[in-house]
């Protein structure tokens, strides 16, 4: 269902993109305090919010949030080096996160890894996201091909994994949840209504619960229904990206 590492590896990848495992769990990808550091500086910048889910707090824009809106659509592009360069400013002088995850999974993945293009356009990678104390993310799954519908780059990819690198975390709470099943987009959008997810309790039990440690990197199929736990007493501070994958012979792709 998920497995436990010391490290990042191709077998690991494999059983995720082959739907063996639906997470797993790198623990102190970077060691606890570097995470924390690299927080506060990432978080000295400040925040602004998610437009369609505004308890959330975010650095950088999520695709997500263009809902095939044209104007948002151009924004986030505009945005999206802008955003990249952005966290690797405020990660300085440590290496950012996110891009020695780029690094890693272009040397480990036989046809390599890039960052993803849409419309011939490079997208963002590397949202910082920030749950505040006692804010419940709720229950969603996320699939490419709901934001960019009508797109061979959306439509050709065979697994889609959510990818976070945890930085800072609430004493208590914030916990991972997925359930192991799919619920079909119009399932969901139907539930959900205007709301960008639906209430975990709604779901049972879910299948795993994962806890990460600050420094840990979780990677799971984002394609299954996930939520997060509400955390107390200090907010919990997440670097996070999508992998993309279609075949062994083609490279990963990457964006947020
Ligand atoms: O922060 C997490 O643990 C998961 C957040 C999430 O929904 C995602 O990465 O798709
Ligand atoms: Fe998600």
């Amino acid at each position: 269902m998920y497995s436990e590492h010391s490290t990042l590896n191709l077998p690991l990848l494999e059983r995720l993109v082959g739907g063996t495992d639906v997470a797993a769990v790198v623990r102190s990808f970077i060691p606890p305090d570097l995470a924390f550091r690299i927080g506060e500086r990432i978080l000295c910048g400040g925040f602004s919010r998610y437009i369609n889910a505004p308890s959330i707090g975010r650095i950088g824009m999520a695709f997500y949030e263009t809902e095939r809106r044209p104007a948002l659509v151009e924004k986030y592009f505009d945005e999206a080096l802008r955003g990249i360069r952005e966290l690797r400013a405020r990660c300085a002088p440590y290496l950012s996160p996110m891009d020695m995850l780029r690094c890693m999974l272009d040397e480990l993945w036989p046809a390599g890894a890039h960052l993803a293009t849409l419309y011939g356009r490079k997208m963002h990678v590397g949202l910082s996201r920030v749950v505040e104390p006692g804010v419940h993310f709720l229950a969603h799954h996320d699939i490419f091909a709901k934001d960019a519908p009508d797109t061979q780059e959306a439509h050709s990819l065979r697994a889609q994994l959510a990818c976070n690198v945890y930085l800072q975390m609430p004493e208590r709470g914030g916990a991972l949840q997925i359930w192991d099943r799919l619920m079909t987009p119009a399932d969901f959008d139907a539930r959900r209504g205007d709301c960008y997810g639906i209430h975990p309790d709604l779901l049972g039990r879910p299948d795993v619960e994962l806890r990460p440690q600050a420094g840990d990197l979780i990677l799971f199929d984002s394609t299954k229904m996930h939520a997060v736990t509400p955390g107390q007493p200090q907010p919990r501070l997440s670097l996070s990206c999508f992998i993309g994958y279609r075949d062994r012979a083609s490279p990963l792709v990457f964006w947020s």
